[in-house]
C-alpha cells in the first residue's frame, strides 16, 4: 500500500479538524505535519479535540517543508495564507490539494503557470462534494436551453469571502455556455445598491449568510412559462472529505495544476 506523506494547513478549522478525521480512517495517508497561526512546535495530539496524531505543527510554511519530507499539502485556511501555502508548497516540490476558496483569477493563472514550470502536481477545487461538482455540471448543461439564470448560494456566517467559490465556478462554467447577456430590464436600478447582487457577465449572485447554514446552493433558470432549480445542500463537511482524498489520490499523478473536480472525475 502507497504511503502518501501529508501536511494539512488550518487543523482547528472546522475543514481542517474534519480532514485529520478523514487521514485517521486511511492507512494509505500518513499526517507528517500541520500548519497553524498558533502552537509552534507542539504535536496535534495535544490540542483539546483533535485526533491523537504525534504531527508537529509548524508556524512557519518554510520552516516545515526544509524540516519535513512531504507529498501533499492540504490548504483549509484563509485566502490570504491559501495562495501563499500553495505557491511555496510548489516551490518545495510538494503537491498542494487546496479547498481554500476567494483566490482572484490572476492568483490562480500565476499558480498554474509555476505548477507547469515546476511540473508539479495541484488540485485546486472550490468544491470537493461530488452532489456540488454534479450540480455546477447539469447547471452548465442547462445553461445551453436556459440562458437566464440567478445563483443564490446560502453559507455559515463566519464564511470570509463572498460570493463562494462555488458560486464563482458555477458561473464560469454557464460563461463557456452561454453568450453574455444582461438580464433583468434593461432600465433596472437599484434603489438600495446591492439589491441585485453581484453581476457576472450579466448574470446576478446572490450571498445569503446565516448561523445554522453550512453550505447550500441553488441555481435558478427562467425561461417564459417555466422555471428549473438545480439545488445541492452541505449538511456536514464530512461531504467534502471524499473530494480531499480522491484529490490526494490523483495529485500524486499530476505534473499540472487542475482547477475543479469536475477536471478529474471520469
Ligand atoms: N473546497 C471545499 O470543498 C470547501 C472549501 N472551504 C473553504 O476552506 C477554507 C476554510 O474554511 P473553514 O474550515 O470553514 O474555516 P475556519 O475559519 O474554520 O478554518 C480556517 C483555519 O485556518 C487557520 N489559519 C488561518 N491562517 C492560517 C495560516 N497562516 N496558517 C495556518 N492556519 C491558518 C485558522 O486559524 P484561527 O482559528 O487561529 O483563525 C483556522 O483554524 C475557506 O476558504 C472555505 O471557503 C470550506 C468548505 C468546503
Ligand atoms: O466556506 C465554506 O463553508 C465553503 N466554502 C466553499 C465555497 O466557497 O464555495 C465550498 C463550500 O461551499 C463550503
Amino acid at each position: 500500500m502507497s504511503n502518501i506523506k501529508v501536511v494539512v494547513a488550518g487543523p482547528r478549522g472546522r475543514m481542517g479538524s474534519e480532514a485529520l478525521r478523514m487521514i485517521e480512517k486511511h492507512d494509505d495517508l500518513n499526517l507528517v505535519a500541520c500548519l497553524d497561526m498558533k502552537h509552534e512546535g507542539e504535536r496535534i495530539k495535544d490540542i483539546p479535540g483533535l485526533p491523537a496524531f504525534d504531527a508537529k505543527i509548524f508556524t512557519d510554511i518554510d520552516q516545515c517543508f526544509q524540516a519535513v519530507d512531504a507529498d501533499v499539502l492540504i490548504d483549509l485556511t484563509t485566502p490570504e495564507y491559501g495562495y501563499l501555502h500553495t505557491k511555496t508548497a510548489i516551490q518545495y516540490g510538494v503537491r498542494p490539494v487546496v479547498g481554500t476558496t476567494g483566490f482572484t483569477s490572476e492568483q490562480l493563472a500565476e499558480l498554474t503557470d509555476l505548477a507547469e514550470e515546476k511540473r508539479i502536481g495541484a488540485v485546486i477545487a472550490p468544491n470537493f462534494a461530488i452532489g456540488a461538482v454534479l450540480m455546477m455540471q447539469f447547471s452548465k448543461w442547462a445553461a445551453k436551453y436556459f440562458p437566464d439564470v440567478e445563483i443564490i448560494e446560502k453559507h455559515h456566517d463566519q464564511k470570509l469571502d463572498a460570493p463562494s467559490g462555488t458560486a464563482v465556478k458555477t458561473a464560469e462554467l454557464i460563461k463557456q455556455e452561454r453568450e453574455k447577456k444582461q438580464q433583468g430590464h434593461p432600465n433596472e436600478q437599484e434603489t438600495i445598491q446591492g439589491a441585485r447582487g453581484a453581476n457576472v457577465d450579466g448574470m446576478h449572485i446572490h450571498s445569503v449568510r446565516l448561523p445554522g447554514l453550512v453550505a447550500h446552493q441553488e441555481v435558478i433558470f427562467g425561461s417564459p412559462g417555466e422555471n428549473l432549480t438545480i439545488k445541492h445542500d452541505s449538511f456536514h463537511r464530512q461531504s467534502f472529505m471524499s473530494g480531499i482524498k480522491f484529490s490526494i489520490d490523483h495529485v500524486m499523478k499530476l505534473d499540472v495544476l487542475v482547477y475543479g473536480l469536475e477536471n478529474l472525475l471520469e
